[in-house]
């Protein structure tokens, strides 16, 4: 690694393209100046930039606790360093102090006066499209771009297939293409196929008729009847067993339901779309996914990037919830620097259950603003077997490593998940409630960390 930036020269910082030929600017995101998040790209043209009180690159949101000549960033080809020019608040970079006039590579998050930055190898689609907000919903570039095909396959009245993780939007995103397409005046029908047990599933989806099993005192339509005319969302459509997923190829080829115990099918005209955070082409090689109905749901295929590859919608992800929740509370830088050190494996959903949950915190205790010491220290590192690697500044903006403070993954779950249950009375579906997931999942998770459900919940 280098250890002096200040000799390194900015070449190969121009020239350099991204997949469609546009050529990369490498610069800086600003996502927080004093009280209020943003997302505004700061190119380094020439490879340099120096930044304090009144530079003409912080435009209206200037920050008075910076100096006037705050600090230096340069990118050498690979790498963003930053020197702090003797200011009088001083730089950091992940939270530690720099030392001033020493080049110090400029890894996750710097902070200067009340404004934090995040390096990233490319601003250009920040500078060009920016981060919108439209009907709740908080857009970077990647998402509009996404929404557009989204937008042009609902059009087309195909099917839509969304991968991505959990907690990245891909209900959100079903709904925008419910929204766009032929069907919108519709019902849009959202089914999360992990959550159904699938001694039931065929008949949830397909309906029965009465008498069809014991207990089936009248007719019951099913999900594919209710979404007729409309869009149905099939989520995590891969936990359908292989005998409803053939029932279900069926039906959408034919555009025919039989619901249990009918003679006739009804005819149904539905538009479909799916998603899993499970790669579609390995389920089919593994025999988990019917070829034949890959082929009529799989094609074509958005993926959401996860959150930690998308730190431009974070900052004001945070904001809104907490102009949402309690707008008389302020937002507190950092509390945006804590979460834009964390990689979030729960994503967007994580992200905002974790704010929440700060501003109770924040709330209880009398406070002004939302601020880190509110934010549980476990948030945005739990639930995955291990935590995802943040992007380094050359991928997107973020490092490799997971944030150092992080407690062993699994023992953080456990403790999350107890103490979820112990505030919830030992509740499970208000403790799946409060952790953001479905009750099924939250009971594979209790089941791996053979973690008790305190008698008399176990029903719930
Ligand atoms: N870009 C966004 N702006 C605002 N809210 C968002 C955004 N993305 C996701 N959310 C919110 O995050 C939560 C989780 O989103 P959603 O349910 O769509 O995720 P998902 O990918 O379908 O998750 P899963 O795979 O677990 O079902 C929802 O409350 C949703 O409103």
């Amino acid at each position: 690694m280098e250890q002096d930036g200040s000799t390194l020269k900015p070449s190969g910082i121009r020239g350099d393209k991204d997949a469609s030929g546009v050529e990369r600017v490498p610069g800086l995101l600003r996502l927080f100046a004093p009280g209020k998040a943003l997302a505004v790209a700061l190119p380094l043209r020439g490879g340099e930039l120096e930044l304090g009180r009144g530079s003409p690159a912080l435009g209206e949101a200037q920050d008075p606790r910076m100096s006037r000549r705050h600090a230096r960033i340069r990118f050498d080809g690979r790498r963003f360093w930053v020197t702090d020019l003797g200011s009088q608040n001083g730089t950091f970079v992940d939270g530690e102090p720099v030392p001033a006039e020493t080049p110090r590579e400029a890894q996750r998050v710097i902070r200067m006066g009340d404004s934090l930055f995040v390096p990233c190898a490319d601003v250009n689609p920040l500078e060009q499209q920016g981060v919108v907000t439209r009907n709740g919903f908080v857009r970077g570039p990647a998402l509009q771009t996404l929404l557009e095909e989204v937008a042009r396959a609902a059009r087309l009245g195909f099917p839509l297939h969304i991968h991505g993780e959990s907690g990245t939007g891909k209900e959100g995103v079903a709904r925008a293409f419910h929204e766009n397409g032929p069907r919108s005046a519709g019902p849009f029908v959202a089914v999360n196929c992990a959550a159904i047990p699938q001694t039931i599933a065929e008949r949830l989806l397909f309906g029965a008729r009465k008498g069809a099993y014991s207990g089936a005192e009248a007719d019951a339509q099913g999900y594919l009847q209710a979404a007729d005319g409309g869009t149905l969302f099939l989520d995590e459509v891969v936990e359908l067993d292989l005998s409803v997923q053939a029932k279900l190829l069926r039906a959408l080829e034919t555009k025919e339901v039989l619901s249990l115990g009918a003679a006739k099918p009804k005819t149904v005209d539905i538009l479909i779309c799916s998603a899993s955070n499970k790669d579609l082409r390995g389920l089919v090689a593994s025999g988990k996914l019917r070829e034949d109905l890959y082929f009529r749901i799989g094609r074509p295929e958005v993926t959401i990037p996860p959150l930690r590859q998308r730190p431009e919608e974070l900052a004001l992800l945070i904001q809104r919830e907490v102009q949402q929740v309690a707008p008389e509370l302020g937002l507190h830088i950092s509390l945006v620097e804590a979460c834009l050190l964390r990689p979030w494996p729960g994503n967007v959903r994580e992200l905002l259950v974790e704010t929440r949950s700060a501003i109770q915190a924040a709330l209880m205790q009398g406070a002004q603003r939302v601020e880190a010491r509110h934010l549980s220290p476990s948030a945005g590192t739990a639930f995955s077997a291990a935590p995802p690697p943040l992007p380094a500044p050359e991928e997107r903006v973020l490092p490799r490593e997971a944030p150092s403070r992080a407690r062993p993954i699994e023992a953080d779950e456990r403790a999350r998940i107890e103490e979820a249950l112990r505030q919830q009375g030992g509740n499970v579906a208000a403790t799946a409630r409060a952790l953001g997931m479905h009750r099924t999942q939250l009971r594979r998770l209790l089941e791996r960390h053979e973690i008790a459900i305190p008698a008399g919940n176990e029903l719930e």
